[in-house]
């Protein structure tokens, strides 16, 4: 994957939105130039079945329209019937290297990762990317870990200058430049833009920030 692609990575599922709908909120932030989004429909108020795989369809229909890549977390079968641009896994999730050998080589396969050893691991199951957090806390994700700053991002950075590496956990546009310089490519968000009352608005600010910061360093 071309690193840039992991700028502004958006994920949403429909119970992340509190006032639009979901579809809106997504077609505006690509409007507005997120680079990557993930289709995460997971936890209390999620969609299932027949609900889930046509809000996915249509998820996917809006970033064909835009040309982002589309990309499924945790669902591999999912990811594979809609013939998804890839798929993001976690520790507690199936195996990555099975998972590289399901959807082959030409797909997208993001890994989370809480230490150098699993980075080294992602890495040796055919990663293209790692995704690091919590940086901060976050609401999103009711397991998540605590917050542990951007140490492993920095570490990461330096044993593996050439892995593309996203953070993740409570970012917004005050501390995403913190990421970017700790060595991230970009960042990976969900409440910055999916409760924002206006996602076109958040996008291209996030975006203008990011952009800065590209700049500088
Ligand atoms: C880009 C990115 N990074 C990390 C995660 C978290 O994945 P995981 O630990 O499997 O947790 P769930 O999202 O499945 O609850 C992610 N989804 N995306
Ligand atoms: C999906 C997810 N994974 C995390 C991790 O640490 O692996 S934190 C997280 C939620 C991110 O949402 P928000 O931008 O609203 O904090
Ligand atoms: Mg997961």
């Amino acid at each position: 994957m071309n690193r840039e692609q992991l700028q502004l990575y958006f994920i949403m599922g429909s119970q992340n939105v509190e006032e639009h709908d979901p579809i809106v909120v997504l077609e505006e932030a690509l409007r507005g130039g997120i680079t990557l989004f993930q289709f995460r429909e997971k936890g209390e108020n999620a969609l299932t079945g027949e609900d889930k795989i046509n809000f996915a369809k249509a998820c996917k229909a809006l970033c064909k329209k835009y040309n982002v890549p589309f990309i499924i977390n945790d669902d591999v079968n999912l990811a594979i019937a809609l013939d998804a641009d890839g798929v993001h896994v976690g520790q507690d999730d199936a195996n990555a290297i099975a998972i590289r050998e399901k959807i082959g080589l030409d797909k997208i396969l993001g890994v989370s990762t809480h230490s150098l050893t699993e980075v080294t691991a992602a890495i040796n199951a055919g990663a293209d990317y790692v995704g690091i957090g919590p940086v901060y806390a976050t609401t999103s994700k009711s397991d998540a870990n605590s917050p542990a700053g951007t140490i492993l991002i920095e570490q990461t950075a330096a044993t593996y200058p050439s892995l593309p590496i996203v953070g993740i956990g409570g970012i917004t546009i005050d501390n995403c430049q913190t990421v970017i310089r700790a060595g991230a490519d970009g960042v990976s968000l969900i409440s910055a833009i999916a409760t924002h009352e206006e996602p076109f608005v958040a996008t291209r600010q996030l975006l203008h920030v990011l952009q800065q910061v590209a700049k500088i360093s």
